[in-house]
């Protein structure tokens, strides 16, 4: 609804920001600016994510309301690789309480890549939080279900209740990364080896691996990533996936870890939790407003989209999200990041 609280004849959208009633214009702006980017390098270790062509780029804002704006290939699929991690980890959070996978998994960063091994080492086996691969691994091994098929069934059903459609496996990226994937595996064995997992590891890696192959569109991210910022309610469906106790739980979480070893200069720079994915996904959230969902395939070296983090930069500083800002108003003055110039 729009109303008058300007008393000067301007019109202002209530209940949000002053950049929402701008929106649609702002996530055409994003992809106009950072289209023409071709920085980063298009992860090729899961190989036939190495098909993936580099221009792909598509991004969408859902706002907690409902409404959805989007732009470029914001319908294109690809997998969702590890932001299937921050949405298992609610769903494990849900089903057992995160004091629970607090004190199996952890919630600090590592400060290393996200697949690293010496982290794992240095903490005495402790995983350390659920973003990077072996917290992931721990927290897939806790999902509900007497068995691995169940469980996965409960994955997929679960990301899908959260993007508000069903969910497919990409049967193509999950075969490539199960035939590539003997980090992961090794992963999973030392995490047995200091008794952090008790099922079998392989068939740990086997559901992890298929959570990571699920398909989505940046438009199911920014539904995904709007249903948490909803306190767990589907802003398109309207069906509850979570409590708002784990959707606070798991934005704490993508704040501190989500953007791997760049997550402090992420959330020092553009203020929102995050999470990406190899595929080249990125979902931020708003609390209580919405969520930016966006997919180009070309990484930096950490692994997270260029472009994709280039245009959620700009989206969170014109709309006005960084959830550190004390001011409501949107400093048209305040200068553009780093991340946003590409000069991060
Ligand atoms: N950063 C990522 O998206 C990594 C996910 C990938 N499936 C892996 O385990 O290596």
């Amino acid at each position: 609804m729009d109303v008058d609280v300007t008393g000067v004849g301007q019109a202002v959208s209530t209940g949000t920001l002053p950049g929402w009633d701008r929106v649609e214009q702002l996530v055409r702006e994003a992809y106009e600016r950072y289209r023409g980017h071709d920085d980063g390098v298009v992860a090729d270790y899961i190989p036939v994510l190495a098909e993936a062509d580099p221009a792909w780029f598509g991004l969408c804002v859902a706002e907690s309301g409902g409404q959805v704006h989007g732009a470029g290939d914001e319908d294109v699929e690809f997998s969702v690789q590890s932001i299937s991690k921050a949405f298992v980890y609610a769903l494990v959070c849900e089903a057992f309480g995160h004091q629970d996978v607090l004190d199996r998994v952890g919630v600090n960063g590592t400060g290393l890549p996200f697949n690293s091994v010496m982290a794992i080492e240095l903490h005495q086996g402790h995983p350390m939080n659920p973003m990077v691969n072996a917290g992931a691994l721990a927290t897939t091994a806790m999902v509900p279900g007497a068995t691995p098929a169940e469980q996965w069934e409960h994955v997929r059903t679960g990301l899908s209740r959260f993007a508000g459609r069903q969910l497919e496996l990409d049967g193509v990226v999950y075969r490539s990364e199960s035939e590539t994937n003997t980090r992961n595996k090794a992963i999973a064995r030392l995490l047995q080896s200091y008794g952090r997992i008790e099922a079998d590891p392989l068939q740990v890696v086997d559901v992890y691996t298929r959570q990571c192959a699920l398909r989505v569109t940046a438009r199911d991210l920014a539904v995904m990533g709007a249903t948490l910022a909803d306190g767990g309610v589907n802003p398109i469906t309207g069906e509850r996936v979570v409590s708002a106790h784990v959707c606070r739980d798991t934005l704490a979480v993508l704040a501190a870890t989500g953007m791997y070893e760049r997550s402090g200069e992420w959330l020092f720079e553009i203020g929102l939790p995050a999470k990406s994915g190899v595929a080249g996904g990125i979902v931020a959230v708003a609390p209580g407003k919405g969520a930016i969902g966006t997919f180009s395939p070309p990484l930096d070296p950490a692994g997270n989209s260029v472009r994709g983090q280039r245009a959620t930069a700009y989206l969170s500083r014109t709309l006005g999200l960084n959830v550190f800002a004390s001011s409501v108003h949107v400093d048209e003055r305040q200068p553009a990041t780093e991340h946003e110039e590409g000069t991060a």
